[in-house]
């Protein structure tokens, strides 16, 4: 409808300017379009936003951090209602700033809002849109999720018990011990060690395994190719054949470069695991299990890349953000000591009870734990923005026409600080999640939603619990005198707390004990 009101639009135009057979006819066709397309002049009300400009639109006005648009969005809502639109460009973005409106638009018309934005760089010329995350709604893209998620879903034939074993969680503890200074990096191996096990049974032994570099570079590769307004030919995708062959713009060395670090992602450990298996040697994991379900699937380059990018997504998808939340919960048990206490009262009942630590299918038995996770997601929301969606069709919504190919973001932020939702949303309280009248549970926003809910759910759930009652039996975690404290996070794609130091020291003479055992394990 919008395109017949231009092409009338810009008709009408063109007869004004032929005289005057046009003025005699002007009367007749203006009340034929308006009785014709009276309907669809309502129906085009694009939705509230900042105020625009020609050609970029209001893009200027759209905030370059997340937390600072999360916060800015939350005062926009109360102006714009529940969805804030803008546009420029060509592109144009709306922002669902509360529970209502993504539930309405973001679960409910689920079947129009599973697309992604088109990313030319990131997806087409370094090849991510082979990974999950990029994927065009399709049946390959159900196919992969469908795998994915009998590989790490709720019930997966693996064994969490084996591949997530106490020995990991054990040399953990006992180097945290050895260097509480370098918290964030033995975090960042934990869970780099339990995703990558999970997906190729391969168990890096210190920092700089190699293959966590490799990976490392290539999420932060990732992460700055999907930044708006970075390339180009996100912009004007026709661009992509000019911009190949200029000289002096380096576009062809960055993307071969790119491209190289993305199949050291997916492909170099999956051809480690197709050689391991042709040995006999493979130990037990998700991208062994793939191989030999589809043996013919991995003769060609593109056949492999399909299997390797379902592998590849536990530890691209699971790593940044697992450890986001697990940094944050020392910062949430310095600032929350009661939290802490009973946490730690829990986990001492069942050590007691069991002599070791807890297994992944043994949550049930550590429910203030769990709680104190949920309000982990709340608290410290790893992606306030989620990931972007993208209408496949034009939607209406309160009276609003939404197009097609709009961004959708939804404002994760704003719903996890919403006090009518979470009374006093600044305090770090697991009760939320405990007892008869429970809050929201924050995996309904802060994991996305729809047809692209992160599929690592309970995967992350398992990482967190495992780790979270290890240092909870082992460790005291205060803040330091010397080094004041703040809830303060480095804004990026994923958020992280900003570094921080606090005194990690051993509780009792039995944590070596715990230790122990589970490095005997
Ligand atoms: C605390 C941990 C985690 C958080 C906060 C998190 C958050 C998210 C969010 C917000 C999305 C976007 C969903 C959407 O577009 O609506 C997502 C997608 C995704 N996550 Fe997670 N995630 C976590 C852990 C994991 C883990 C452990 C895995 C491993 C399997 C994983 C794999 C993925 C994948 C593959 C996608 C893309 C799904 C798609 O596009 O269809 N995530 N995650």
């Amino acid at each position: 409808m919008t395109r017949a009101l231009t092409t009338f639009l810009s008709l009408f135009e063109s007869f004004h300017s032929s005289g005057s057979v046009v003025a005699c006819a002007a009367p007749f066709l203006i009340t034929l379009v308006l009785v014709l397309f009276r309907p669809s002049l309502t129906r085009t009300k694009l939705p509230p936003g900042p105020m625009a400009f020609p050609f970029v639109g209001n893009l200027l006005s759209l905030p370059t951090t997340q937390k600072a648009q999360g916060l800015r969005d939350m005062e926009q809502s109360k102006s714009y209602g529940d969805i804030t639109y803008f546009h420029g460009l060509g592109q144009s973005l709306v922002i669902l700033n509360n529970r209502h409106a993504m539930s309405e638009l973001f679960i409910r018309r689920s079947d129009i809002t599973g697309g992604r934005p088109t990313l030319t760089m990131c997806g087409e010329l370094v090849g991510y849109n082979k990974a999950i995350v990029l994927k065009q709604p399709g049946k390959e893209f159900r196919e992969m999720r469908k795998e994915l998620g009998a590989a790490v879903g709720k019930g997966s034939a693996l064994s969490r018990n084996k591949l997530l074993r106490h020995q990991e969680l054990g040399r953990y503890l006992s180097n945290l011990l050895e260097t509480p200074s370098l918290l964030f990096e033995h975090n960042r191996w934990l869970i780099g060690t339990y995703t990558l096990s999970i997906a190729y049974g391969y168990r890096p032994t210190k920092f700089n395994d190699t293959f966590i570099i490799a990976a490392e570079r290539a999420l932060a590769e990732f992460v700055d190719l999907i930044q708006p307004g970075t390339w180009i030919v996100d912009l004007f995708p026709f661009l992509k054949h000019v911009v190949l062959r200029l000289p002096f713009t380096r576009y062809k060395e960055t993307i071969s470069r790119y491209q190289e670090s993305q199949k050291a992602l997916s492909i170099t450990p999956f051809r480690m695991v197709k050689s391991q298996l042709a040995r006999g040697t493979a130990p037990e994991s998700v991208c062994a299990t793939l191989i030999n379900k589809f043996p013919t699937r991995s003769t060609t380059e593109e056949d492999e890349a399909y299997l390797a990018w379902i592998a590849g997504n536990i530890y691209a998808g699971g790593s940044d953000t697992t450890v986001s939340s697990l940094c944050s919960f020392y910062l949430a048990m310095c600032l929350s000591p009661t939290a802490k206490k009973k946490a730690q009262a829990e986990i001492d009942a069942f050590t007691e009870r069991m002599d070791r630590f807890p297994n992944a299918n043994e949550k049930d038995r550590c429910p203030y734990i769990c709680a104190l996770i949920s309000e982990l997601y709340r608290w410290a929301i790893v992606a306030p923005l989620g990931i972007p969606h993208m209408f496949t069709e034009d939607v209406e919504y309160n009276g609003y026409l939404i197009p097609r190919n709009t961004t959708i973001l939804v404002n994760a932020w704003a719903i996890s600080q919403d006090p009518e939702i979470y009374p006093e949303p600044d305090q770090f309280r697991p009760e939320r999640f405990l007892g008869n009248k429970q809050q929201l549970d924050p995996r309904e926003y802060a994991f996305g939603g729809g047809r692209r809910l992160c599929p690592g759910i309970d995967l992350a759930d398992t990482m967190m619990f495992l780790a979270l009652s290890g240092i909870l039996a082992v460790f005291e975690i205060c803040p330091l005198p010397s080094c004041p404290l703040s809830y303060a996070f480095r804004d990026a794609f994923s958020r992280h707390p900003l570094p921080f130091e606090c005194s990690i020291t051993v509780r009792s003479s039995r944590a070596q004990d715990w230790i122990n055992v589970a490095l005997a394990e």
